[in-house]
């Protein structure tokens, strides 16, 4: 039974759920990295929130980690290449909580613009400073979007809802996108200069970290009021504070700071500075949807192999799963066998689906000609790494769909391209299920790839099987099935055959000593 440990805290439906779909499960928050490194070796998949750090460091121990879950939006708490390079599918609930963080952003922006927490610390202190707190008004006033993205799209609905102007750089918003959202494309510096209140909605990337930076700063509208919802880093801090020093800046608003969490900074205690803990997806209603659809997702890929919002691999919906299982251990058979028989530097690998596997999601399949060719090398290698691992080795690698209907009702081809030229591989599904091996190198062979299996290539002349066939009777060596294929009569033909044990390099130097044995191979599935 897959086990799961849920590492930071999670409305309680997450463990209901997990149990339910017949998981184990346990909760264990608040953990440093050392403690959480002792215990996570045993689990199968990791549910968390902001605060569990999943680093190298942790994903070195997490030797029996397939799935992390976030439940929320943001992973740079997760290192996705160490994750994707250990074969660790990462998942995020990308629209969750993203209401409760629009709502976030709107109330910290009528926060400051009425000064509402000052406003009333100085009323529970008793001095009633009617005169101190002069607000503005939001009505007509232009906010500018930085990122107009899931999140940025509601808080624009909102803040129309308000009779707001909304402006929005983002290099991703189409023009129509832009018109449906009711929103002015402009370009970074016209934003700043245009906007009464700039609110920040982008990941935190390389082309965004420091979008506020203490230049950009200075290009704002004198006055301006400025939110971060987002990622902490998008803003410089020192500058921020600076500004709000000088007046420049009439306020800002943080939810999300540089270093969390954030028990120390400069802009505490600044006038016109307003602050949250992070708090832009705690609600109630936030914190349900993303526990439920991160138990729900973390366990359908525990259990049927269903992928959903994950950032390392193609979805798989758990429909689509169980259709698309036996085409996986196919493709990885022969992914597989030409790992094993193709010679020379690989560089390029082509997967082509006729008939009904055409029909089928393909990146998958894919993934699974990769894992099994990759393993041939390397036996951490699965579906999720083995894209990357393929990128990294520099192959090109390549889908084609046939509609056409060939010998087969379905049928998948796998050629890999090498200095020496190209060598390919197709396979079947008999019955709509089990994986059989119909092409081998242009010649036709009808076998299963399964277990070790001994691979000959030879002259086609009488009286070769039966040599073969002694030899590997005084070898004491048990068949399990026997297939045979030829290029044309007399010419090259070639033997699979299963066998009991794996083929001892004595037993193949034997094959190899037949006469008209061109060359032999143990191969193993
Ligand atoms: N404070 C909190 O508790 C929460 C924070 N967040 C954070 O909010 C942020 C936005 O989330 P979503 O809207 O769901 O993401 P999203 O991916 O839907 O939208 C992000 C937008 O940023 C845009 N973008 C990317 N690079 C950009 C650049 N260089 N300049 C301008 N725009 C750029 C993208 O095109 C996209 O439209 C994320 O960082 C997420 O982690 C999300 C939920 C809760
Ligand atoms: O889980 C949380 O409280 C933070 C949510 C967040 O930052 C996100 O979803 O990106």
């Amino acid at each position: 039974m897959p086990k799961v440990l849920i590492s930071d805290k999670m409305d309680p439906r997450a463990a209901q759920i997990f149990r339910e779909r017949g998981l184990e499960v346990d909760e264990i928050t608040g953990k440093t990295p050392q403690e959480l490194r002792a215990i996570i070796g045993t689990y199968d998949g990791l549910a968390i929130r902001s605060s569990t750090k999943v680093t190298p460091d942790l994903l070195e121990a997490a030797t029996n980690l397939k799935v992390v879950g976030r439940a929320g939006i943001g992973v740079d708490n997760v290192d996705i290449p160490a994750a994707s390079a250990k074969g660790v599918v990462v998942m995020n609930t990308p629209f969750g909580n993203s209401i409760t963080t629009a709502e976030h952003a709107i109330a910290l922006m009528f926060a400051l613009a009425r000064q509402l927490p000052e406003a009333d610390a100085s009323t529970q202190a008793g001095k009633w400073e009617k005169n101190r707190f002069m607000g503005v008004e939001l009505t007509s006033k232009v906010l500018g979007l930085i990122g107009a993205g899931n999140i940025g799209s509601i808080v624009a609905d909102r803040a129309r809802g308000l009779k707001m102007r909304v402006i929005a750089f983002d290099p991703f918003l189409t023009p129509e996108r832009a018109v449906e959202i009711g929103v002015e494309k402009v370009s970074l510096d016209d934003l700043l200069s245009r906007a009464d209140f700039i609110t920040l909605h982008t990941p935190l990337t390389d082309q965004t970290r420091n979008i506020l930076s203490r230049e950009n700063l200075a290009k704002t509208k004198k006055g301006v009021r400025i939110i971060n919802c987002a990622r902490g880093g998008l803003i410089d801090e020192a500058a921020l504070k600076e500004l709000l020093d000088s007046g420049h800046v009439a306020g800002a608003a943080l939810d999300v700071f540089q270093t969390e969490p954030a028990t120390d900074s400069p802009l505490f205690g600044t006038p016109g500075f307003i602050s949250t803990p992070h708090l832009g997806a705690s609600t109630t209603e936030a914190q349900v949807n993303v526990a439920i659809q991160v138990a729900e997702q973390m366990a359908d890929y525990l259990t049927t192999g269903g992928v959903t919002n994950a950032l390392n691999m193609p979805s798989l919906s758990a429909e689509e799963a169980p259709k698309l299982k036996p085409y996986m251990a196919l493709a990885e058979k022969l992914g597989s066998l030409v790992g094993q028989l193709a010679h020379g530097a690989i560089t390029s690998v082509a997967v082509e689906a006729e008939g009904a596997a055409a029909e089928l999601n393909l990146k998958p399949i894919t993934s699974a000609v990769l894992a099994g060719f990759l393993r041939v090398h390397s036996d951490t290698v699965n579906m999720v790494n083995a894209p990357f691992l393929a990128r990294e080795r520099g192959l090109d690698v390549r889908e084609i769909r046939h509609e056409r209907e060939g010998d087969y009702h379905t049928l998948v081809r796998v050629t890999v391209g090498t200095r020496d030229g190209e060598r390919s591989v197709a396979g079947t599904l008999v019955g709509n299920e089990a994986p059989r091996l119909v092409e081998l190198f242009g010649i036709k062979v009808e076998a299963d790839l399964a277990g070790p299996m001994l691979y000959v290539v030879n002259e086609d002349r009488p009286g070769f099987i039966g040599r073969l066939g002694t030899l590997l009777g005084e070898a004491n060596v048990n068949i399990g099935t026997f297939h045979l294929g030829r290029r044309q009569a007399g010419g090259e033909a070639i033997v699979l055959l299963s066998v009991d044990e794996p083929v001892t390099p004595d037993l193949l130097a034997r094959v190899k000593a037949l006469p008209d044995v061109r060359t032999a191979m143990g191969l193993n599935f």
